[in-house]
């Protein structure tokens, strides 16, 4: 299972965090998230694979910030089209698409079939006004109802009690978990003892 922990900004947070058994480490360059890491993330983890997260951006910034920042895969969580993924994916990049799921659950079937085929990954997230971050969850017992191709990483208010329940998802195209708000301190500084119990129960 990937574990990607996202919303890092600072420096020491970031060191702490890279001792811990994670894979991903997420950085949000979407300048109007409380988690903005600036355009440069002053401390870069030689030995986890870092993605940049992106609502709604030019293209240009998304490559400037990749270079800069090494980043292994874009994660996008604004209404970008099929074809804008299709685009950075022939640029080489690999694409994670969020979609945001109501609180009962309901796929975005048309959607979801609109996009097969041009993203590496999905991230099913919870719908609220707010573009990511939100710390809360839809109804889990949804994701039995998705048939897709496309490997999907659960995220949306993940918390640290959840390790039970993520621990029992079957489906087979779940492929990792995304935790962020309901592991901090403050946005943008996790709580590492919180993260280290979770990993543990999780692993
Ligand atoms: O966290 C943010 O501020 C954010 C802003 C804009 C787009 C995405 C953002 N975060 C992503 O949101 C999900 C869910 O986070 P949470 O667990 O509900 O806090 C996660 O994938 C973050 O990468």
């Amino acid at each position: 299972m990937i574990i990607k922990v996202c919303g890092m900004r600072d420096e020491e947070n970031i060191r702490q965090l890279e001792q811990l058994d994670i894979d991903w480490i997420g950085f949000i360059f979407y300048p109007d998230s409380p988690r903005f890491a600036g355009k440069r993330v002053k401390y870069l983890p030689a030995k986890i694979k870092k993605i940049g997260v992106f609502v709604d951006q030019n293209p240009q910034v998304i490559r400037e910030r990749a270079a800069d920042n090494q980043l292994y895969a874009i994660q996008l969580h604004g209404s970008e089209p099929p074809w804008y993924c299709i685009n950075l994916r022939l640029e080489g990049y690999k694409l994670i698409k969020s979609f945001g799921i109501d609180k009962d659950g309901h796929l975005p079937n048309a959607q979801l079939n609109a996009y097969e085929g041009k993203c590496d990954y999905y991230l099913f997230d919870t719908k609220t006004e707010l573009h990511g971050g939100s710390g809360e969850k839809f109804n889990w017992s949804s994701l039995e109802n998705y048939k897709g191709e496309t490997p999907f990483i659960l995220s949306g208010g993940i918390s640290p009690e959840d390790a039970d329940a993520i621990k029992s998802i079957q489906h087979p195209k779940f492929a990792g978990i995304d935790i962020n708000s309901r592991f901090e301190h403050q946005p943008g500084i996790k709580n590492i003892e919180a993260i280290k119990n979770f990993i543990d129960k999780l692993r």
